[in-house]
């Protein structure tokens, strides 16, 4: 059933109970939550496959060699039941050299995922014959959009592929041509603008393009999901500029989007779609474009916060992280003058589940009891003082299971009782059922696949692995997995007030809500259907920005002033409380 030759996992008809998978993982400094990432979307294909028959696995992890500059060889244990097809996610070999991505745009060289996406697709449609699967080749709907083109829904839209990344659909032309040029320019081998070598950091990664065998014909862009490292993650989409149309839009397109939001000029950005976690219900409210649209002068503040609050409390962390990845993004912006971009958005992603120390949410029952209904009940020990430890259990569950959580595949119930453990980290013991982890001094989650096959945190040993190593090597997850690793933007950020200097913004004196919790989100420029050269800054997205900015900076203010009354009385004080 399982080839350890060539990778190729081939799971038949009503298998029921274990399998043990191993392998050794080229990069074993990535992160499991990665490697799951695949398995999460095996169970995708075959609930779009319509088989009839229930998905669900969960994973555990045995680490045989946990400890510290040992080769790491892991053993998956996957509780499969139901009908499943090929899949073959470079989980097992990742030693398999890198192909050429099918249909990569002008044979431009970008980053390529280890392994071929190539070699699983002709697999999948070896195996599965002429029918393949429905949904192109284990392709689902991207099932956290909050904005844009939608399959099913509009001529074009956007796909998950089993590996996790997004698939955009190249757009009639000239929009999907110029976006799909766009990314191949930016990801170009070779490339030696520091320009657009910077601006990388901040877009999703590009893995070319691809198309189903069933249908060459219909394009993607493979793309990075910037949301795949977390585990409830919230979403936002703001489309940046003064203008949502381009110079070269007929007078009816300038019409139409001037109508859908007439402010846009004035406001220079508008909320398109969101998702928010709720930690008292542990779901997620889904917000559309019409909200966006109905927010003027007076009430944006509001409709942006909106993003933040949990249902028990503002996430100033999370707030804060953005504002800093937004100004990233604007000093991008000052230093360029070569492109200019309409209609692109901002993606904002944090991670909803409570990420506090966990001193501080215990004491919130409601938190515990959400965390807890998710799946999971963290014990604490020792929450002081560095060497904190965790165990993360999860109980059986056969009923329902939480949708949407992470990659929103969801899985169909299994008994199972597994518990994960996860201690290979530097300075950590790792013995009987104990997973250490530490970060700044406090416990972080410790990544767990769950009857639901989500990753339960977001931060591993793998994780901090990677920052010291200094791992480079283009991978879909390289972002994902190495949140605080070097990519060039972040040690800037670290090393210089430089952006503290450029930004005058109202928030001086009002950091309050600063924690270092910056690895947990994500802010990606997105959609580049209507990019053009330039010679001059852009002016219509750096007001957009400034202004965004601005209001953002004012929430964390109102905040920081709330639970700080001493500042009430203190207007202009820019010592930070
Ligand atoms: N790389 C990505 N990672 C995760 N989600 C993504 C990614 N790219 C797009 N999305 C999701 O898809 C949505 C739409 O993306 P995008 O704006 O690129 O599509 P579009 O169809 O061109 O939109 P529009 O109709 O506004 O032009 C985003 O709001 C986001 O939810
Ligand atoms: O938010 P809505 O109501 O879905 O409106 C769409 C949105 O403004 C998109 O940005 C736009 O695509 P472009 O930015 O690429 O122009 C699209 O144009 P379209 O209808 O011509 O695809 C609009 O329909």
């Amino acid at each position: 059933m399982i080839s350890r030759r060539n990778g190729l996992l081939i799971l038949v008809n009503s298998v029921q109970g274990k399998i043990a998978i191993p392998f050794r993982t080229a990069d074993h400094r990535r992160p499991l939550s990665q490697e799951l990432t695949g398995i999460r979307g095996l169970a995708a294909a075959v609930r779009a496959s319509n088989t009839g028959g229930a998905a669900a696995f969960t994973a555990h992890l045995d680490h045989h060699h946990a400890q510290e500059g040992l080769p790491v060889s892991q053993n998956i244990f996957l509780n499969v039941s139901g009908i499943l097809c090929s899949w073959n996610n470079n989980i097992m070999d990742t030693s398999v050299p890198s192909e050429l991505v099918p249909g990569s745009d002008s044979g431009a060289s970008v980053p390529r995922l280890p392994g071929s996406n190539l070699r699983e697709d002709n697999t999948c449609q070896r195996l599965l014959g002429s029918k393949g699967l429905p949904h192109l080749n284990g392709c689902v709907p991207l099932s956290h959009q909050v904005a844009g083109h939608k399959h099913g829904v509009d001529k074009v839209g956007i796909l998950q592929h089993p590996d996790g990344t997004v698939l955009k659909q190249i757009q009639p032309p000239p929009r999907g041509p110029r976006e799909m040029q766009f990314y191949g320019m930016v990801f170009a081998e070779g490339c030696s603008d520091p320009c657009l070598l910077d601006l990388q950091n901040h877009i999703p990664k590009y893995y070319g393009t691809w198309s189903s065998l069933d249908s060459p014909s219909d394009v993607y862009l493979k793309l990075e999901d910037v949301t795949s490292r977390f585990v409830r993650p919230c979403i936002m989409d703001v489309k940046l500029g003064q203008r949502s149309y381009d110079p070269f839009a007929s007078q009816e397109k300038r019409e139409q989007q001037i109508r859908k939001y007439p402010l846009m000029e004035e406001m220079g950005f508008l909320i398109l779609g969101m998702r928010v976690y709720n930690v008292h219900s542990d779901t997620f409210e889904s917000i559309d474009q019409h909200y966006g649209r109905s927010l003027v002068k007076d009430t944006i503040k509001d409709g942006l916060a909106t993003f933040f609050h949990n249902g028990v409390y503002l996430r100033k962390d999370a707030l804060w992280a953005c504002i800093r990845r937004v100004r990233q993004i604007l000093y991008w912006f000052y230093s360029q003058r070569q492109l200019v971009f309409y209609a692109s958005s901002l993606l904002f992603v944090y991670e909803g589940l409570p990420f506090s120390p966990p001193s501080l949410f215990l004491r919130n029952p409601s938190v515990i009891e959400a965390v807890t209904n998710a799946g999971e009940l963290w014990l604490v020990a020792d929450s002081g003082q560095g060497h904190e430890e965790k165990t993360v259990r999860e109980g059986a569950r056969q009923e329902q299971e939480v949708a949407e959580n992470n990659n929103n595949n969801r899985e169909e119930a299994v008994s199972w009782d597994c518990t994960v453990h996860i201690g290979r980290r530097k300075g950590a013991h790792h013995h009987n059922g104990r997973g250490h982890a530490l970060k700044h001094g406090v416990a972080a989650p410790i990544v767990v696949a769950t009857a639901t096959g989500d990753r339960k945190s977001v931060l591993s040993e793998e994780d901090n692995t990677t920052q010291q190593t200094g791992d480079q090597k283009p991978s879909p997850n390289r972002n994902k997995a190495s949140p605080k690793g070097p990519d060039s933007h972040r040690e800037r950020e670290k090393s210089s007030g430089e952006e503290e200097e450029g930004w005058k913004g109202p928030m001086r004196g009002c950091e309050g809500g600063r924690q270092e919790n910056m690895e947990e989100v994500e802010v990606k420029m997105i959609d580049f259907a209507h990019v053009f050269p330039s010679d001059s800054q852009d002016h219509g997205y750096i007001y957009g920005l400034k202004h965004l900015l601005t209001v953002l900076e004012q929430i964390l203010c109102d905040a920081a002033q709330s639970s700080h009354p001493r500042l009430l009385t203190q207007q202009g004080n820019r010592t930070p409380p």
